[in-house]
């Protein structure tokens, strides 16, 4: 592409030189270390390094242009612009042609539920003979290939990329708040927009509440001129949120379990069985829906309307939720031998260790053990919220170690020890060994038990433990085979 033809995205950046304004452009790049001659780099003001820092290093390398924030005289073309990452999402929509206008394009936002409802929703489109492309914190699936993800939305540059190989007809996005901040979305255009609900999560990121929810508005900022925000009623920030969108004057569709909205939800049976019934214009369809939780219903409820609203037949969206095979490392249930219950579970915020041990409390479970840790360098100010919820709602808790992100060991162990001892009321133990605080729980189940491990749901673990797995999921069937293998000796 010439260069003058991609300028034409960045307002300001035109230049009247013939020479400069026929350079051919083969890609662009916002690492120095992935340059080839005749890529355009953008040097972004990073949170461990500035990317100005790498220009030197990315002439050398060929780049036949550069873009960024600081005043410099380069070798090479060089336009200064505001902001590095908005500009990049610009130019990257630019260079791989608009991708998101090719489908339809599905962004959704909240603190809880947004990969839930993105594979429920993938699960109803594929059912119903579609093609669908997704992004967010499992995995990235394009044209049915499977990539690891490196964020829960891609940057843009990657996000664009993979737009443009995507020959699916749809692409569902998990749209974080860090990704809005740092313009991951930029150059993206929405056709749905949809928002789950917010509570205490990233604050270490976003300070206040108040600028979170801000944030996770920028999303709708987005839409294409026919988009539409589709929006769960069901916390008070999903009102807020309406009341928001309804000032700007974006059309949205809105759902709720207590009052009129375009999806109501009502007839909710939690107990043994997930049974709910939703209405919608003056039609009522009844779903049993294979996911315990009060949430996974909310979840089902967003997807529903978001398929309904894209034309699916009722019908079919009710058969698919029916036979929806779950998300991994999301309420995945793994039987003791003797009956007790294991749930692998992704709750790392205050609501979504309440819904979860709510679930076990509305199918009568006999005992509830919650076992979980925290994310160190994540938002430590949620931690007291966690204990206290996990502390009034089991029997027992064992605080463990999750990932460290390099905060120091001991640093963790203590805060746990600090948070156990003011919120631990008998019932919470430190056991700093993850898979040896499994093997606790395991060894201690009854019949009638619910087991919880929340927090890394199917991730990796970053650090060895006393067992030889690398996962909840794997420390759990380890267990299951040592107790195999001992009733066969
Ligand atoms: C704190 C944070 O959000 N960091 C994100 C940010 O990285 P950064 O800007 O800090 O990168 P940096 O390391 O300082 O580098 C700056 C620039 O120098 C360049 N560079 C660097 C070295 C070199 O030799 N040459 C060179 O050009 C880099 O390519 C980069 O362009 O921009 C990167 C590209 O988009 C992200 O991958 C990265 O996410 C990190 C890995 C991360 O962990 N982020 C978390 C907090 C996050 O974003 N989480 C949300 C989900 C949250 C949730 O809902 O749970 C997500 O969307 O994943
Ligand atoms: N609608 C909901 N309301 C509250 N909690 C929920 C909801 N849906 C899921 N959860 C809880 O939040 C956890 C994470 O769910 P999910 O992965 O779907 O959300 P997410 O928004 O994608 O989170 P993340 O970005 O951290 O992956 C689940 O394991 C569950 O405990």
């Amino acid at each position: 592409m010439r260069l003058a033809e991609l300028l034409e995205c960045l307002d300001g950046c035109l230049t009247a030189d013939v020479a400069v304004k026929e350079t051919e452009i083969n890609g662009i790049q916002m690492d120095s270390r992935k340059i080839i001659p005749g890529n355009i780099f953008v040097a972004i003001t990073g949170f461990n390094m500035d990317g100005h820092r790498f220009i030197k290093d990315a002439i050398e390398k060929g780049a036949a242009a550069v873009i960024g924030e600081e005043d410099l005289e380069l070798e090479v073309p060089y336009f200064r612009v505001a902001d590095s990452r908005l500009a990049l999402g610009k130019l990257a929509s630019a260079f791989y042609h608009y991708p998101s206008r090719k489908r339809k394009v599905i962004g959704i936002t909240g603190t809880n539920g947004k990969t839930t409802v993105s594979y429920m929703l993938k699960h109803i489109l594929e059912s119903a003979g579609k093609t669908v492309s997704l992004f967010g914190t499992v995995s990235y699936v394009v044209n049915k290939e499977v990539y690891k993800p490196t964020n829960t939305t891609p940057d843009a540059l990657q996000l664009q990329g993979l737009l443009a190989q995507s020959m699916d007809e749809y692409a569902i996005l998990e749209v974080s708040s860090h990704a809005l901040v740092q313009s991951r979305a930029e150059g993206l255009e929405i056709d749905y927009g949809l928002f789950t609900n917010l509570s205490h999560d990233h604050l270490d990121y976003h300070q206040t509440m108040e600028k979170y929810f801000k944030v996770k508005t920028q999303m709708f900022n987005y839409l294409k001129p026919e988009g539409k925000a589709i929006v769960s009623e069901i916390s008070d920030w999903g009102c807020r949120m309406s009341e928001e969108l309804a000032q700007r004057k974006i059309p949205s569709l809105t759902l709720s379990d207590s009052k009129s909205t375009d999806l109501s939800i009502d007839r909710i049976k939690l107990n043994g069985i997930t049974q709910f019934t939703v209405t919608i214009k003056g039609e009522k369809f009844k779903v049993d829906l294979p996911c315990p939780g009060l949430h996974n219903v909310y979840n089902a409820a967003l997807a529903f309307l978001t398929a309904y609203d894209i034309g699916i037949n009722p019908g079919q969206i009710v058969r698919a939720l029916e036979e929806f095979p779950g998300v991994p490392g999301r309420f995945e249930m793994i039987s003791h031998p003797n009956g007790a219950i294991f749930i692998i579970d992704y709750a790392h915020t205050r609501d979504a260790i309440e819904y979860c041990l709510h679930t076990a409390k509305q199918h009568h479970a006999r005992q509830i053990t919650h076992i979980y840790g925290f994310r160190g360098g994540r938002d430590a100010s949620k931690r007291e919220d966690m204990v206290k919820a996990s502390s009034s709602l089991c029997d027992q808790f064992i605080l463990t170690l999750d990932d460290l992100n390099g905060v120091p060991e001991e640093e963790m162990i203590e805060e746990m020890h600090a948070l156990n001892s003011r919120y631990g009321y008998q019932k919470g133990l430190v056991i700093t060994d993850r898979t040896a605080a499994i093997q606790f729980a395991w060894e201690n189940a009854r019949n009638g038990d619910w087991v919880f491990i929340t927090g890394k749901g199917p991730e990796e673990y970053k650090t060895d433990f006393i067992l030889p797995v690398s996962s909840d999921k794997e420390a759990l069937l380890y267990l299951q085979e040592t107790c195999a293998e001992e009733q066969v000796v």
